[in-house]
């Protein structure tokens, strides 16, 4: 297995089918009408720009107050391949539902139901030791760097020398020959492994919504912002229930499952505050339902 930049999935004509949620902003209003949003959002790439090292991906306080206030005109929920602790103490807002490990670790706010989701638990004892594995043969090649996310791990490769690439791949190929029980996927400039079950974003955004008492309801409308391969689950999820809205974060044409798009996290920002400022006068405070 080689490491490359994951190509562009789709040509530029068809890239017009996806056109910007802000520009078509009133659009997506008046789809809202009537019916219960849900906000679901991503972190790296969406919330926070992409960086060198993951400990410097921070949220800015301009984001964070927008999700805030997102957060106390609708139910809000953070969906991460981080661990649920991490990407928790980075976005700081305990009025939200956090789902970490690419879904596989759900919590409900704080003051809220108690909404627990971890399917994968009999894998962490396998993912410790695969990650004290993978750290030691990463020590050995500068810039690579083994992020432990719970029920998943995160192999960088973003600083390493392209010519090591093919290292890193090698040596995290050999190690998944020996572990039939866990996946291998790959996002920006990061391999993720994770357990072989059937459970990604896209469950988590279902079992949200069936834990927010919407399971075959025809008024929610799910918006999912998202800028990675693993987000395409959760669009995929959205258009399968033909109902939502799945906006990519992207600034070259991509195929996706996504309706719209915005370019990159300020543009997020700029939607986040648009919905609030939006909605203010007219939305009645989140509440939970189960
Ligand atoms: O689902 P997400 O919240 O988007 O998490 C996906 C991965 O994001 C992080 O890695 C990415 O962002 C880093 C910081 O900008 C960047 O250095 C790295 O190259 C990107 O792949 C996170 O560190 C990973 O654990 C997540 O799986």
């Amino acid at each position: 297995m080689g490491i490359s930049e994951p190509k562009p999935r789709q040509t530029t004509a068809k890239m017009a089918a996806h056109p910007s949620a802000i520009g078509s902003f009133e659009k997506i209003m008046a789809a809202a009408e009537g019916k219960q949003v849900v906000v679901f959002l991503d972190y790296d790439g969406t919330l926070s720009p992409i960086v060198a090292h993951p400990d410097r991906a921070l949220i800015s306080p301009e984001m964070r107050s927008a999700v805030k206030d997102v957060a106390k005109l609708f139910p809000t929920a953070i969906v991460s391949g981080r661990s649920r602790s991490k990407v928790y103490d980075l976005v700081g807002l305990p009025e939200l539902y956090y789902a970490g490990s690419h879904g596989m670790d759900i919590k409900a706010p704080r003051h809220g139901n108690d909404v627990v989701c971890q399917p994968a638990r009999e894998f962490l004892p396998l993912i410790d030791r695969v990650c004290k594995i993978l750290t030691a043969k990463m020590d050995t090649i500068p810039g690579a760097l083994v992020e432990n996310n719970k029920f998943c791990l995160s192999v960088h490769f973003r600083c390493v020398d392209e010519q090591r690439w093919g290292e890193v791949a090698g040596e995290v190929t050999s190690v998944m020959k020996e572990c039939d029980q866990l996946r291998l996927t790959h996002g920006r400039k990061v391999l993720e492994i994770r357990p072989a079950i059937q459970w990604d974003k896209g469950n988590a955004v279902q079992f949200l919504l069936d834990s927010l008492g919407y399971t075959k309801s025809h008024n929610v409308l799910p918006i999912y912002i998202g800028d990675d391969r693993t987000d395409e689950d959760a669009f995929k999820v959205l258009r399968n229930r033909g109902q939502g809205i799945g906006i990519l974060v992207s600034k070259t044409p991509t195929e996706t499952f996504a309706s719209y798009t915005l370019q990159d996290p300020s543009e997020v920002q700029q939607f986040l505050r648009r919905l609030v400022n939006y909605n203010r006068s007219r939305a009645t405070p989140a509440t939970l339902r189960n």
